[in-house]
């Protein structure tokens, strides 16, 4: 039999518990990376270390707690399951799904020596963000390279950039809605809340907003029979600088006053829910909708492990590996 394919899914990273130091350790290595904050080395680590992890730290500790699932963090959760049900999927072919974090557990250097060992040379790096951002895509694609310094003998490398337009994954999330209108009807609006980014990232050449209004444009065309109004929005601002617009919460805040008091939001940037989604958007936000005067708020959850979602991310795998499988 020929060598095996290892498939590597990787998310961003998440707590270890939601106790204040497995926190402030996950907060330190993710803001430390100069991909996701971009300010002058000295002058934020002093500001991260002095004031960030001080206070944000022990701020997080209720927010993780509501939201945390028996198996732990649902980031995590959700990408094991990702995992499991991808290698499932694949259990007939010669492919080694593996899944990693970009910071934290799983260890993303662990999972490549990991698959080493079980015989691939050759490694398809999927990242589970369907829109190209450097905080996130190029710092995954970074972090690969720095590990693969240390290797004499490197694996074979492919990397999957983006698939905000792929076919597959915008079928997955009209799946999700339409299957979620069937059972509890349309609403008045529907918001589709993608994760921000510093305004400058994006005038500096970032491709992710456009990224981000290509999948809406493409989800937009797939739901135009029900004649929902769908809009974009930007979630999870951090820090005091501009971010790309507009703001998720500040939409859902106006919407009462605009005569829309029945709003379903969607998080098609995350392929996984996760405390931004279920604590900032499914919890906060819903409760800031609802005291501007709006009635009904629901969320409809990420494709998680959705069967369908497997299926697609199988095909963008697939058409990945091209002439390796
Ligand atoms: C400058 C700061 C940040 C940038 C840029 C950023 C980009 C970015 N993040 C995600 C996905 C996730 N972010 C998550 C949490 C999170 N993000 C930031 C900051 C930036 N993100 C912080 C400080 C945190 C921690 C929580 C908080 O303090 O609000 C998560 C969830 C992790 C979890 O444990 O559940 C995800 C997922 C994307 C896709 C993105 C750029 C496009
Ligand atoms: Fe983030
Ligand atoms: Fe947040």
């Amino acid at each position: 039999m020929s060598q095996p394919i290892g498939v590597l899914l990787v998310n961003l990273g998440t707590p270890a518990s939601y106790q204040v130091a497995d926190i402030r350790r996950y907060l330190n290595e993710f803001l430390s990376d100069t991909r996701v904050v971009e300010l002058p080395k000295f002058l934020w680590q002093f500001i991260l270390k002095g004031v960030v992890l001080p206070f944000r730290a022990p701020k997080l500790v209720e927010k993780y707690k509501e939201i945390w699932m028996d198996g732990g963090s649902p980031l995590l959760v959700y990408t094991q399951a990702q995992g499991e049900a991808l290698a499932h999927k694949f259990a007939d072919e010669n492919i080694i799904v593996e899944i990693a974090m970009r910071y934290g557990e799983p260890d993303l250097e662990k999972a490549i020596l990991g698959l080493r060992e079980k015989g691939c040379e050759r490694i398809l790096v999927v990242p589970m963000y369907p829109q190209y951002a450097a905080s996130t895509t190029a710092t995954l694609f970074d972090r690969v390279a720095q590990i693969s310094k240390k290797m004499r003998d490197q694996p074979d490398y492919r990397f999957i950039k983006r698939y905000a337009e792929h076919p597959a994954y915008i079928a997955s999330l009209a799946h999700k809605v339409e299957e979620f209108w069937r059972l509890n009807g349309v609403p008045q609006r529907l918001l589709l809340s993608f994760h921000g980014l510093p305004q400058r990232s994006v005038d500096l050449g970032d491709p992710y907003y456009d990224d981000c209004h290509k999948t809406a444009a493409l989800l937009r065309e797939a739901l135009k029979t029900y004649n929902v109004e769908i809009e974009v929005s930007f979630q999870s601002q951090f820090g005091k600088a501009k971010w790309i617009s507009p703001a998720t919460q500040t939409v859902l805040e106006r919407y009462p006053s605009q005569g829309v008091h029945n709003v379903d939001v969607m998080c098609p940037g995350f392929a996984a829910d996760c405390l931004e989604t279920l604590e900032e958007i499914q919890l906060g936000c819903a409760e800031a909708f609802k005291a501007k005067g709006g009635k009904q708020f629901r969320y409809i959850p990420c494709l998680n492990a959705d069967p369908m979602w497997i299926d697609a991310l199988a095909q963008i795998v697939k058409d990945r590996l091209g002439s390796w499988s």
